[in-house]
């Protein structure tokens, strides 16, 4: 379990975000949702040990309670975009977690190439990532933030850039990769729809700092998401967000 305690971030004098505390469990897909500008972005980058020196950030982060500094290896970041090198080939790209992380250059594209057909990527190895469509792209992203085995992954907007077919299908996709490999997932959207597909719990941040608006938990297994049975609970959330 991460737990995350009391979390604030500043800009010079304004507060982004004040008090937030959450708990993310393994297994768990939890979705981080707000009004745009409420410090989504700034908080995963704050637990991914990547938020920008010149905000302040002040709180407690634990691991099975201890308590940890990020970066954590028990954290990997995707960042917004799929954020692949143009001039490295498919390969090189889903092995640089790995090869950054000290795994040898060759033990670790051994280690992608293992899972290529599984990430629908078969053939996809030496090509370069404008030479394939968005959603092989995002797949290859996927598997450079997976096979780092970490416990949490941090996802920020995977599928944002994404036609609407190709992102109900990277969402079963991912749903199902998980099912196989469960990880605690922290994920950002701005997508209700997308969010109450895939979430275990949804986050409901406020627009100018303080507490959680809301922590729900969403017990319907994902193959009974019909329009129907989630319509309560997203127009809960939509109500949440015009409120804050
Ligand atoms: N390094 C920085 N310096 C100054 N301001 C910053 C910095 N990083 C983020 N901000 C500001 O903090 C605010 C929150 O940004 P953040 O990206 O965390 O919000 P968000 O909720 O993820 O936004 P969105 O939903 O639009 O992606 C924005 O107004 C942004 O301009």
């Amino acid at each position: 379990m991460l737990h995350i305690e009391g979390l604030s971030i500043s800009i010079e004098n304004r507060k982004l975000v004040s008090d937030f505390s959450c708990a993310l469990s393994e297994n768990e897909v939890t979705c981080l949702i707000g009004p745009s500008g409420c410090g989504k972005t700034s908080v995963l980058k704050w637990l991914a040990g990547i938020l920008s020196p010149t905000l302040g950030a002040t709180g407690a982060l634990t691991l099975d309670d201890t308590g940890i500094t990020p970066p954590h290896a028990s954290t990997t970041y995707q960042p917004q975009s799929d954020a692949l090198f143009p001039w490295l080939t498919i390969a090189q790209n889903a092995a640089l977690g790995l090869e950054v992380a000290g795994i040898p250059t060759k033990t670790a594209r051994a280690d992608v190439l293992m899972h290529f057909k599984t990430f629908g990527l078969a053939g996809c190895e030496n090509l370069y990532p404008e030479q394939i469509s968005g959603g092989m792209r995002q797949r290859a992203a996927f598997l450079r933030t997976l096979v780092q085995n970490s416990r949490f992954i941090l996802l920020d907007e995977p599928f944002s850039a994404l036609d609407a077919v190709t992102r109900l299908r990277m969402q079963a996709w991912l749903c199902d990769q998980l099912a196989h490999t469960p990880r605690g997932v922290l994920m950002v959207t701005h997508d209700l729809h997308e969010a109450t597909q895939i979430a275990d719990r949804i986050l409901v941040m406020p627009a100018a700092g303080g507490p959680l608006a809301a922590n729900i938990s969403v017990t319907t297994p994902r193959h009974a998401r019909t329009e129907t049975a989630m319509a309560q609970i997203r127009t809960t959330l939509k109500s949440l967000l015009l409120e804050s």
